[in-house]
């Protein structure tokens, strides 16, 4: 597959600070990728270089085959920015905004006005075209910042905590819409945010990014086989009895539970337990239940999401 970003021994210092260290990584074109990683990660960091605002100590960064370093203004033509706080001229409308931004960047005025009421009814803000921009909700001014990034038809959008400081249905708009643009236009996109469940909602691939240093890249199920490879199953148990259950009766269950085939690992806190194992054991653990006279209040299978890989590197 054709990649967009191509990211190779990438290093940036600050003083004596390794702000970004050997970061190599490549993003294919069209595809969602998420940077993830706590405050002062160096995800800003790496986004000034892929824009080549800032020079780099040492390594290589492409965008669309072209040199960030040297030709800086040439990515900036293919590459749309949207950064977490966007500046807008407040008394002018939605629309004169985006026509001002559309011949900023040599769109003639005709062309411009056709292309900012296209662009404002896929943000969802054609009625609120000649509204003041200073009377935008937070939600609406995020929109009209990707309104802003989309009328120069870039090929790779660049999301820095994009969502922040928006109510929850306000997120999960603006992370549909990224996800519909997207595929809708083919265009690459690289979200860096520390919410791994927003980046869990939209991203094709993630990659986890702590102290400058790339811990983990991939799909996140393949990230999580990876790490949990020993035990990927993990099943919670509840169960139920007419009398009280007793210490005595869970030692007994747990040992039990510990002879079925592939099961790794057995604990409970009462009458719930949590089981660890190589495979899906759930259907012996029902029988087995159901067998020894219980009742099961609940049984699930846990799937292993992003969390739980970054809480996991975390502990590593
Ligand atoms: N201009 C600068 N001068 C000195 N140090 C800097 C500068 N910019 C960033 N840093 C430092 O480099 C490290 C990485 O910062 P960066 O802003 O890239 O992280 P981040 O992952 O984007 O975090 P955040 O989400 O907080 O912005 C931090 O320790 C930060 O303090």
């Amino acid at each position: 597959m054709e990649n967009c970003i191509e990211i190779s021994g990438l290093t940036k210092k600050y003083g004596t600070h390794l702000a970004v260290d050997d970061l190599t990584l490549s993003i294919a074109k069209g595809e969602i990728f998420g940077l993830l990683g706590p405050n002062g990660a160096g995800k800003s960091t790496t986004i000034l270089m892929l824009l080549g605002l800032t020079e780099v100590d040492s390594g290589h960064v492409k965008v669309c085959d072209i040199d960030a370093t040297r030709h800086p203004l040439e990515v900036k033509r293919k590459v749309g920015y949207l950064p977490e706080d966007v500046g807008f001229y407040n008394d002018y409308s939605g629309l004169q905004n985006l026509v001002y931004i559309a011949q900023l960047n040599n769109i003639p005025i005709k062309q411009a006005k056709k292309d900012a009421l296209l662009i404002l009814e896929e943000v969802g803000l054609l009625d609120a075209k000649d509204k003041k921009v200073g009377t935008y909700s937070r939600g609406m001014r995020q929109r009209l910042g990707l309104a802003e990034v989309l009328i120069k038809e870039p090929e790779v959008i660049i999301l820095d905590e994009p969502t922040l400081g928006l109510d929850p249905e306000g997120v999960r708009k603006f992370l549909q819409l990224i996800v519909e643009l997207s595929r809708k236009k083919g265009i690459t996109v690289l979200f860096s945010s520390h919410h791994l469940h927003q980046i869990q909602q939209v991203c094709d691939r993630v990659g986890i990014f702590v102290k400058g240093k790339l811990l983990a890249e991939g799909k996140i199920s393949d990230l999580a086989e990876q790490l949990f490879s020993k035990n990927t199953f993990t099943t919670e148990l509840g169960i139920t009895d007419s009398k009280e259950i007793t210490d005595t009766t869970l030692n007994e269950i747990t040992e039990k539970i510990s002879t079925i085939k592939n099961v790794a690992k057995v604990t409970s806190h009462g009458s719930h337990f949590s089981i660890e194992s190589k495979s899906d054991v759930s259907g012996e653990l029902s029988k087995l239940i159901v067998g020894l006279g219980y009742g099961i209040s609940y049984l699930t299978k846990k799937e292993y999401g992003l969390d739980d890989i970054y809480h996991k590197h975390f502990q590593e």
